[in-house]
């Protein structure tokens, strides 16, 4: 018997520390879009940023963990924590394509990161994998090039970040509501953010 397709939206991220902006993001693409499941996949390193420190995977997974636990269809996945070197979406959805054969995989980004797309690594190849799923400031003109290979979902802009969540912590600031509540217990017990690097 033939098995259904199962709709995978990819959240990948560095997630230092996930926040609601991530959430709304990947619950509007879930709807939106239609998916069945939501992956949250924090990176082991991303390709395209610098930071010095980023928080041990281990905590980053867990904070992960505890924001997703109370929605059916989020999950998490430690893909990309088990292997070496950058974390490119490339070498991740090459193994996942194999290893799910039946699911059918969108990776979800932030609307500012479509221009910058065009430069992933094998680009071209990877969009045999994955469609990407785009979030739009509502009523925005949307990039026409790019919509061969994005479907933009609309989102009320949340202009929050992880950076704005440490540099709040470090200038011992609320983050209540910003971060869901499991989360600011934990960073505030691990005594994450306390210093900016
Ligand atoms: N407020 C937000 N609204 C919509 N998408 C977001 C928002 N914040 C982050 N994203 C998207 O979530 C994905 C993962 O982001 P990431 O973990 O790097 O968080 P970040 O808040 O951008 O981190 P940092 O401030 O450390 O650079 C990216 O595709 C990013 O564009
Ligand atoms: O594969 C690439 O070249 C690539 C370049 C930039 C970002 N990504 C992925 O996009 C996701 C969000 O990236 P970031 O930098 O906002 O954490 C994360 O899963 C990254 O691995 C992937």
């Amino acid at each position: 018997m033939k098995h259904a397709v199962k709709k995978v939206g990819m959240m990948g991220g560095t997630f230092d520390p996930i926040h609601c902006g991530h959430l709304l993001a990947a619950e509007q693409a879930r709807e939106q879009a239609g998916l069945d499941e939501i992956w949250f996949m924090p990176t082991h390193i991303p390709p395209h940023k610098q930071r010095d420190s980023l928080t041990l995977a281990e905590h980053r997974l867990n904070m992960v963990q505890m924001a997703v636990a109370d929605h059916e269809a989020f999950r998490v996945t430690d893909i990309e924590l088990r292997r070496e070197g950058p974390s490119y979406t490339y070498d991740t959805m090459v193994q996942l394509t194999q290893q799910f054969p039946d699911c059918q995989f969108s990776f979800i980004i932030g609307g500012d990161m479509v221009k910058i797309l065009p430069k992933w690594y094998q680009f071209q190849e990877l969009l045999r994998m994955v469609r990407f799923i785009g979030l739009a400031r509502p009523g925005t003109e949307l990039d026409r090039e790019a919509s061969e290979y994005v479907t933009f979902v609309e989102m009320p802009v949340w202009d929050i970040s992880s950076t704005l969540i440490r540099e709040k912590a470090a200038a011992g600031k609320s983050i209540r509501y910003l971060v869901p509540a499991a989360v600011e217990r934990y960073i505030k017990e691990n005594r994450f953010y306390e210093t900016l690097d």
